[in-house]
C-alpha cells in the first residue's frame, strides 16, 4: 500500500475577526488497507483527508504521499489519490450519468471502446445501468453519492478517499457502499458518522479538537471517541 505521511501538520482557517485551529501538531504514518477517521462534528476530519490529496495544503508541516510532497506535486498526487465528496452535487460535472463517468477518463488515453466498457461495468457495479442516459443531476441523492463513487474508482487509483459517503444512502445503497468498500484492491481513507462501516477496517483515527487523539483498532478506537464526547 501507499505510504501517505503527515508530518507535525497544522492548519488554520481565516474566520471573521481571526483564525481558527483546524488542525494542530498531527503526525501520523499510513500504509495500512482500509483507515477510518471518526470524531465530532467539526473535529478537523475532513480538512485532514482532503490534505491526502492535496485539496488543502498545510500552513506547517508536511503531507506526502509516496514521498510526493501535496505541497508541490499536487497534480501528480491527484492522479493517484482519487477523492469522494460529501456533497455529490460537488462532484458532478457532466450532463448525463455515463458522460459523467467517462469524464474522469479524459486523460488515460483510452479508445472510445475502452472508455465504454470501463463505464459500463462501473454503472453495472453501482447499480447505476439504468440510469446512465438519465442528467445526472436529476438522480435522488442516494443514486449521485454512488454516481461520485463510480466517476473516482472508474480511474482505478491507488488510494481512495471517501469523505462521509454514505450519508445519503439507504440501508440497501449503504450495505452496496460496503460491499464496494471491502472488495477495493485500492488503499482507502473513509471519514464517517456511520462507525459500523468501519468494523472490519485495519485502523481508525479520532480526531477531538483538531487534534489526534487516537489511534488504534476500530473497537478500541470508537471507544476512545465515546470517551472523548459522552
Ligand atoms: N474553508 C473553510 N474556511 C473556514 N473554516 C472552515 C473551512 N473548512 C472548514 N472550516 C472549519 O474548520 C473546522 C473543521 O472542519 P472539518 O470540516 O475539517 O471538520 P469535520 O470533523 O470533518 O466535521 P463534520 O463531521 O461536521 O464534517 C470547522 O469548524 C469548520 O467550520
Amino acid at each position: 500500500m501507499p505510504l501517505i505521511e503527515f508530518d507535525s501538520v497544522s492548519h488554520a482557517y481565516a474566520v471573521s475577526g481571526g483564525e481558527r485551529t483546524v488542525l494542530s501538531d498531527v503526525s501520523v504514518s499510513l500504509t495500512e488497507h482500509r483507515i477510518g477517521v471518526i470524531g465530532a462534528n467539526g473535529s478537523g476530519k475532513s480538512t485532514f483527508a482532503r490534505m491526502v490529496n492535496a485539496l488543502v495544503v498545510p500552513r506547517a508541516g508536511k503531507v506526502r504521499v509516496d514521498g510526493l510532497d501535496t505541497g508541490r506535486e499536487a497534480r501528480a498526487i491527484r492522479r493517484r489519490v482519487g477523492f469522494c465528496f460529501t456533497d455529490p452535487d460537488a462532484q458532478i460535472v457532466m450532463p448525463t450519468v455515463a458522460e459523467d463517468v467517462a469524464f474522469g477518463l479524459r486523460r488515460h488515453r483510452l479508445t472510445k471502446q475502452e472508455v465504454a466498457a470501463r463505464v459500463d461495468a462501473a454503472l453495472e457495479a453501482y447499480g447505476l445501468q439504468e440510469h446512465r442516459d438519465h442528467p445526472a443531476h436529476l438522480l435522488s441523492g442516494g443514486q449521485k453519492q454512488l454516481l461520485a463513487l463510480a466517476s473516482v474508482l472508474v480511474t482505478d487509483p491507488d488510494v481512495v478517499v471517501m469523505d462521509e459517503p454514505t450519508t445519503l444512502l439507504d440501508l440497501v445503497n449503504a450495505r452496496r457502499v460496503r460491499d464496494v468498500v471491502a472488495s477495493l484492491r485500492q488503499q482507502v481513507i473513509l471519514v464517517t458518522h456511520h462507525l459500523d462501516l468501519l468494523d472490519d477496517f485495519d485502523r481508525v483515527l479520532v480526531f477531538h479538537d483538531a487534534r489526534l487523539r487516537f489511534d488504534g483498532s476500530p473497537h478500541e478506537a470508537v471507544a476512545a471517541y465515546q470517551r472523548l464526547v459522552l
